[in-house]
């Protein structure tokens, strides 16, 4: 068995649980941030940057490798890991949720999707068993299901529908999947309706996944709409099996997603904030942009241990936003990554103490969020 989860301890006043999963890569401990690296690259990061700040695992991204540079030819490179130098774990998305939110969607069928390229508008088609044979080429250690996310708000119907379907697809990605050393991940929808939540999470549990991805969230849900779906769901789902709630997310859905049960989380955020010169602190967000960092030569976090925060000054990020100079998306897209790898490394922490309450109050406190 190549792929294994293991709990470690339980949090004794929430339903956090500090854990460890097991590739063909190598092993991390969860709760994980898993920066994003849609095509292949974390953008303006190198792997080495990455191992610098303690990245532990990367996700990529089917449906954009598919239409770029092409599934064959990072299959014939020897997979995602030697094509992009990375010999730690991958997470690669099945492309569901991009080809409906970035192609120009032509049709949706139980066989599969029809749609447009967002980059040249040539048509392709993929279902269930083409996702797993680009994921089975890409070699990811850990692959999601194809599945259907609807967007928020979306009626009970349309909702109920996709559910079924995306149980339907599921069936057919594992019966596609093929290789032992990745381990398939099924998707539960269901959006924001408790019962279509229940029943998705029914479906995917009769196939055994090794793990489960909470999808259809993070899709412009209010926050406590996440985090009311999450508390009604994860207690239903298998203890000794994964959480993944997908595309989340900023530092208060990562602490309250712990809380509530989840043990990995991916999101876009910190790298692309990082090219608008936003910067996430230990006392708040910084908008590197604004006048008053125009002459403030302290570093932009002070608590920071890394390369950014060690070596350069506000003043100085400030005039390389200013100046478009690519510097400033490298500078602060290793300080947001790592910040959000740090967070994790606290929660961690605060987990093994049985404090993780404690620390979230005083999280909030610095970081500025009204508790409630
Ligand atoms: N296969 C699959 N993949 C998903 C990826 C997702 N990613 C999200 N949310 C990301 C939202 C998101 C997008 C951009 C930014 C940057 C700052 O604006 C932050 C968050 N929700 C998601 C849901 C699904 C899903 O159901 N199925
Ligand atoms: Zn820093």
């Amino acid at each position: 068995m190549s792929f294994k989860f293991e709990v470690i301890k339980e949090c004794s006043k929430t339903g956090a649980r500090l854990g460890r999963i097991y590739t063909p890569h190598g092993s991390f401990e969860t709760p994980i941030f898993m920066p994003v690296g849609t095509q292949a690259t974390v953008k303006a990061l190198t792997p080495r940057d990455l191992k610098e700040i303690n990245a532990q695992i990367i996700l990529a991204n089917t449906y954009h490798l598919y239409l770029r540079p092409g599934y064959e030819l990072i299959r014939q490179a020897g997979g995602l890991h030697k094509f992009m130098n990375w010999d730690r774990p991958i997470l690669t998305d099945s492309g569901g949720f991009q080809v409906f939110s970035l192609a120009d969607l032509r049709e949706i069928t139980d066989e599969g999707v029809y749609f447009r390229s967002h980059l040249d508008g040539s048509k392709h088609f993929i279902s269930p068993e083409k996702a797993i044979e680009i994921e089975n080429a890409l070699g990811a250690d850990i692959i999601m299901a194809f599945d259907e996310c609807v967007p928020y708000p979306c009626d009970y119907e349309t909702a109920k529908d996709a559910v079924e379907r995306t149980s339907r697809w599921a069936r057919r990605c594992k019966a596609a999947h093929q290789r032992e050393d990745q381990a398939l991940f099924g998707i539960i929808q269901g959006s924001v309706f408790r019962d279509l939540r229940m029943r998705s999470l029914e479906q995917l549990l009769e196939l055994d996944f090794p793990g489960y991805g909470i999808g259809g969230l993070s899709v412009g849900e209010p926050k406590p709409v996440m985090y009311e779906i999450l508390e009604h769901m994860i207690p239903a789902m298998p203890k000794d099996k994964p959480r993944y709630l997908m595309g989340v997310g900023s530092p208060d859905c990562l602490i309250e997603g712990v809380i509530r049960g989840v043990d990995m989380f991916d999101c876009v955020l910190p790298t692309r904030t990082a090219r608008t010169g936003l910067a996430m602190t230990s006392r708040g967000k910084v908008m590197l942009r604004n006048a008053p960092y125009q002459r403030d030569f302290s570093p932009l976090d002070p608590e920071c241990d890394c390369y950014t925060c060690q070596n350069f000054s506000r003043a100085y990020l400030r005039h390389l936003v200013k100046a478009r100079e690519i510097l400033a998306a490298i500078l602060i897209s290793l300080h947001n990554v790592r910040f959000l790898i740090r967070l994790m490394e606290e929660i961690r922490e605060a987990i093994r103490n049985d404090r993780l309450l404690e620390y979230r109050d005083s999280f909030f406190e610095k970081y500025g969020y009204n508790n409630k």
